[in-house]
C-alpha cells in the first residue's frame, strides 16, 4: 500500500483556483462506503493522479450550504446552539466535499482538517474566540478556559470539540451514528442494556458513596456534551417518540424499546426519547467529520463552583468582600448557609411538585441531578466563602476582586489536590497512577508542565470510560446521625431532580454522614433499575428512562469505535472472536454478548469497560483505567494553572503549597458543615480502626491551612503610621 500523503497548500496569490489541499490520489468513491471505516485507508491503492480541491471549490460548497443553514452570529458570548450553527455549516461543506470529490474514511479525517478556512469565505462566519484570540499569562485563569495555553488559546476552553483517540467510526464515514461491522445493524441500546447489566446489587468492600459523590462532582467539573435543549425550560427535547417525521426534532435519535421488555412493556413504553450532540466547529473552523463538543473546560478548574462564563461568574458574586452569593435559610439556628435558589428558569434540570419549590443555583447547571451532588456544590461553595473570610483576616487591604480571585485559586488547588491524593488512588489505584505519570509530589514543586499537551476532554472519557460511575450508583441513599448511626434511606429515583429535603435543618449533615458511612454498589456490570427503568421519573409516574441505554447510544452516535479497538490503544490483548475474551471477563458474560453481538469488535465500549475484572489495587479494569489516566495526565500536564507548578504568573509560593498539600476531603467537610464532630480520615473509604479511623475534627491529625501564608505587606499608600489618611 502506498503512503497517503496530503499536501496543505501554502497560498501566496491567494488564488481562487490554488488547490487548498492535494490529495494524493484520485477520488474513489461518490458515496460513503462503509468498508472505507473498516479498511481505514490503509490498502487504498492511492497511485493515480493528484486530485486538487480548490479553494473555489471550497467557497462554492460554503455559499451553497448557506442556502440551507442558518448561521448565528451573536455579538457577545457564543452559546453552544451558535457554536453548533457553524457547525452544521461546517458539516454541510465537509459532505459536499466528500461526495464531490470521493473521499474516503482517510480524505476526510485527515485531508479536509488541513484545508486553511481563514483564506475562504469560511471566515465570515467563524466564531472570534476559534480564530483569533489574544492572550496574556495573567495570575488568574479564565472563566471560559480560553489561554490556559498561550500558544493553542482553545485548548482546554469551552464549547471546544472533544479530543479523538481513536478515529471516529461513523456509518456513513460522516456523522451517522455506528453500525456493526458486518455492515447490518447493532442491537438496540435497550437490548445491549437489559442483556448486559442487570440490577443485581453486589455491593464494593471498601469505597463509600462519597466516591460516586466526588466522582460526579469531578464530572461536572469536566464535561457537559453541548446538546439542543428546548428553549423553554431549557431541558432534553421531548419530541421525538411518537411523533411523525415532520414533526420530530431534528437531533432525535430516539432508542427502541423491544415489545417484550421485561419492565417497560407494563407500561407500554416502545420508545425513548433520546437527542443526539451538536457538532463543534473545530478551533480554526477547519472541515472534517462530525464532533461532537464540550461546554465545560478541559481542565479542573472549580467549573462547578464558579460557572463558566462571565455573566453567570458574576450572577453568582454576592459583590463584596470576595464571597458568592448563598442562602442562609437557617441563619436563625445558627446553621451554615445553602446555595441560592434557582429562580431563573426554575424547571431546568429540576423536577418540581409545585411551582413555589425551587432547586439551587451553582456553577454548573447539573447541580440538582441528585441531591448527593447538591451536597458537594454546597460543600464546596461554602468552602470558597470560609477560604474568603480567611484571606480577609490576613489582608484587609484586599478589594472583593481579589479575595474572589485568590480564594477561587486557592478553592480550585484544593479540589486538584483531593482528586489526585485521594480520590484517584482509590479508583485507578497507585500503580496505574505511577505508570501515567499522575502521582503527585509530595514536597517542593512539580514542573511538568507541557505546552503540547491538549487538555481537552477525550471523546472515551465523556461518553463511555468516565460514565463508570453509573455502577457504583446505589438504590436507595441513607442519612446517618453525627454518632455514625443509620437513620433512614430514600429510593434514589426519589432524590433524582429532586433536592429538597436539603430545605430541612442539619438534613445536609445527616446526608454527609451517610456518605462517608454508606458502602458504594461494586464496580461492575450490574446497575440499579433506579436508573435503568425510573431515570428521571415524572410526578406520579411509575416508569422512568434508561441512562445504561443513554450510555450506548451516546457512543454510537459519538462515533466511538468498539471496546475491542479501546483495548488495543491501550496495548491490551484482543482478538476476533468471542472466545479471545474469556481472559478479560467472566465466561457467562461473553456468552450473554454472544447472544446478542454477531461480532466482538461491535461490544460498546462502556458497556465491555464495566464488564472487565478490575485490575489489583483498582476499581477499575484495564481498558477504563487507561482512557481516564490518561485524561488525568492530559488534564494536569496540559494545564498552565496547575498548583503544583513553579515560574508562572498563577504559581504558589513553597510556603503556600505546603499548606495546599495539606488539603484534605475531611477537613474540608469538619470546616463546612455544621454537626460533624469526628469523621474518618478518608471518607471515599468506610472507617477501619486501623486503617482509616475515625478522629475528632478538632484533632490536628485532620491538618487544617495556615492562612497567613498568604498574608501580603499592604502596598505603601495603603500603609500609614501616622494615620493621616
Ligand atoms: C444518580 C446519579 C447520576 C445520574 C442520575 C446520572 C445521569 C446522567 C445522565 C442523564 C447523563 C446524560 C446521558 C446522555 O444523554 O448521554 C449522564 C452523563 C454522564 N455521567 Fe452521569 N449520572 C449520575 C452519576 C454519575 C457519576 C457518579 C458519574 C461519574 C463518576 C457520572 C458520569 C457521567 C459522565 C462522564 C457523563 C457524560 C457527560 C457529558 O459529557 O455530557 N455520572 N449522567
Amino acid at each position: 500500500a502506498s503512503i497517503i500523503q496530503y499536501q496543505p497548500v501554502e497560498l501566496t496569490g491567494n488564488g481562487d483556483n490554488d488547490c487548498a489541499l492535494l490529495l494524493n490520489g484520485p477520488g474513489r468513491s461518490s458515496h460513503f462506503d462503509y468498508q472505507y471505516n473498516l479498511l481505514r485507508g490503509s490498502t487504498l491503492d492511492y497511485n493515480g493522479p493528484h486530485t486538487c480541491i480548490t479553494y473555489a471549490a471550497v467557497n462554492a460548497a460554503y455559499l451553497d450550504a448557506r442556502k440551507r443553514v442558518l448561521v448565528a452570529q451573536p455579538h457577545g458570548d457564543w452559546k453552544a446552539e451558535d457554536v453548533a450553527s457553524v457547525g452544521e455549516l461546517l458539516m454541510d461543506i465537509s459532505i459536499n466535499l466528500a461526495r464531490t470529490y470521493g473521499l474516503s474514511y482517510e480524505d476526510i479525517e485527515k485531508g479536509l482538517p488541513l484545508i486553511d478556512t481563514s483564506k475562504t469565505l469560511i471566515r465570515e462566519v467563524c466564531p472570534p474566540y476559534l480564530s483569533n484570540v489574544e492572550c496574556r499569562a495573567g495570575k488568574y485563569r479564565r472563566l471560559d478556559g480560553l489561554c490556559t495555553n498561550l500558544e493553542h488559546p482553545t485548548w482546554g476552553a469551552t464549547n471546544t470539540p472533544f479530543t479523538r483517540l481513536l478515529g471516529p467510526l461513523y456509518a456513513d464515514g460522516m456523522s451517522d451514528p455506528r453500525i456493526s461491522l458486518t455492515g447490518r445493524h447493532l442491537p438496540g441500546s435497550r437490548i445491549v442494556s437489559r442483556t448486559m447489566h442487570p440490577d443485581q446489587g453486589f455491593h464494593d468492600h471498601a469505597g463509600t458513596v462519597m466516591i460516586i459523590a466526588w466522582g460526579q462532582f469531578m464530572d461536572h467539573d469536566y464535561t457537559l456534551t453541548g446538546t439542543p435543549l428546548d428553549p423553554f425550560n431549557r431541558n432534553d427535547p421531548e419530541e421525538c417518540c411518537g411523533k411523525p417525521q415532520h414533526l420530530k426534532h431534528p437531533y432525535c435519535n430516539e432508542i427502541p424499546i423491544p415489545d417484550d421488555d421485561y419492565f417497560y412493556n407494563h407500561y407500554n413504553v416502545r420508545c425513548i426519547n433520546f437527542i443526539r450532540s451538536f457538532p463543534a466547529a473545530r478551533p480554526g473552523c477547519r472541515l472534517g467529520s462530525k464532533t461532537p463538543f464540550n461546554t465545560l473546560t478541559g481542565v479542573l478548574d472549580g467549573n462547578t463552583v464558579y460557572g463558566v462564563t462571565e455573566h453567570h461568574g458574576r450572577k453568582l458574586r454576592e459583590g463584596h468582600a470576595g464571597l458568592l452569593r448563598m442562602n442562609s435559610a437557617f441563619a436563625e439556628y445558627g446553621l451554615k448557609d445553602l446555595l441560592p435558589l434557582k429562580l431563573d428558569i426554575p424547571d431546568e434540570g429540576c423536577t418540581r411538585p409545585n411551582a413555589s419549590m425551587y432547586c439551587f443555583e451553582a456553577g454548573e447547571i447539573r447541580v440538582n441531578e441528585q441531591l448527593v451532588l447538591t451536597v458537594m456544590h454546597t460543600l464546596m461553595a461554602r468552602e470558597h466563602n470560609r477560604v474568603a473570610r480567611e484571606l480577609a483576616l490576613v489582608n484587609p487591604h484586599w478589594d472583593d476582586e481579589t479575595l474572589y480571585q485568590e480564594a477561587r485559586r486557592i478553592n480550585i488547588a484544593i479540589i486538584q489536590h483531593i482528586t489526585y491524593n485521594e480520590f484517584l488512588p482509590i479508583l485507578l489505584g497507585k500503580d496505574v497512577m505511577e505508570k501515567f505519570g499522575i502521582l503527585l509530589h509530595k514536597d517542593g514543586y512539580w514542573n511538568g508542565y507541557d505546552n503540547d499537551v491538549n487538555p481537552n476532554v477525550i471523546d472515551a472519557f465523556a461518553a463511555a470510560a468516565y460514565r463508570f460511575g453509573h455502577s457504583l450508583l446505589p438504590t436507595a441513599v441513607e442519612r446517618w446521625s453525627k454518632a455514625h448511626k443509620f437513620i433512614a434511606s430514600k429510593r434514589l429515583s426519589d432524590l433524582i431532580r429532586r433536592p429538597y429535603d436539603l430545605y430541612r435543618a442539619g438534613v445536609l449533615d445527616e446526608y454527609i454522614m451517610g456518605l462517608m458511612n454508606q458502602v458504594a454498589q461494586a464496580m461492575d456490570d450490574s446497575i440499579t433499575q433506579e436508573v435503568t427503568n425510573h431515570l428521571f421519573k415524572k410526578v406520579g409516574a411509575r416508569f422512568g428512562m434508561d441512562l445504561v441505554s443513554f450510555n450506548m447510544q451516546r457512543g454510537r452516535e459519538f462515533g466511538l469505535p468498539g471496546y475491542m479497538e479501546f483495548r488495543n490503544f491501550c496495548g491490551l490483548p484482543v482478538g476476533d472472536t468471542f472466545e479471545d475474551m474469556f481472559g478479560s471477563m467472566p465466561n457467562e458474560t461473553v456468552a450473554k454478548y454472544a447472544s446478542i453481538f454477531e461480532h466482538p469488535g461491535d461490544i460498546d465500549l462502556w458497556s465491555g469497560g464495566v464488564c472487565e475484572r478490575p485490575l489489583p489495587g483498582s476499581m477499575l479494569g484495564p481498558t477504563f483505567a487507561c482512557i481516564i489516566a490518561t485524561q488525568f495526565s492530559y488534564s494536569r500536564r496540559g494545564d498552565r494553572f496547575w498548583y503544583e507548578l513553579p515560574n508562572q504568573p498563577s504559581s504558589f509560593t513553597l510556603e503556600q503549597l505546603e499548606e495546599i498539600r495539606k488539603a484534605r476531603l475531611a477537613r474540608v467537610i469538619c470546616d463546612n458543615t455544621d454537626l460533624i464532630d469526628t469523621i474518618q480520615l478518608y471518607p471515599m473509604v468506610l472507617p477501619d480502626h486501623e486503617l482509616n479511623p475515625r478522629v475528632p475534627c478538632k484533632s490536628q491529625v485532620i491538618p487544617s491551612m495556615d492562612f497567613s501564608k498568604w498574608a501580603e505587606f499592604p502596598h505603601q499608600s495603603f500603609f500609614d503610621p501616622l494615620g493621616k489618611k
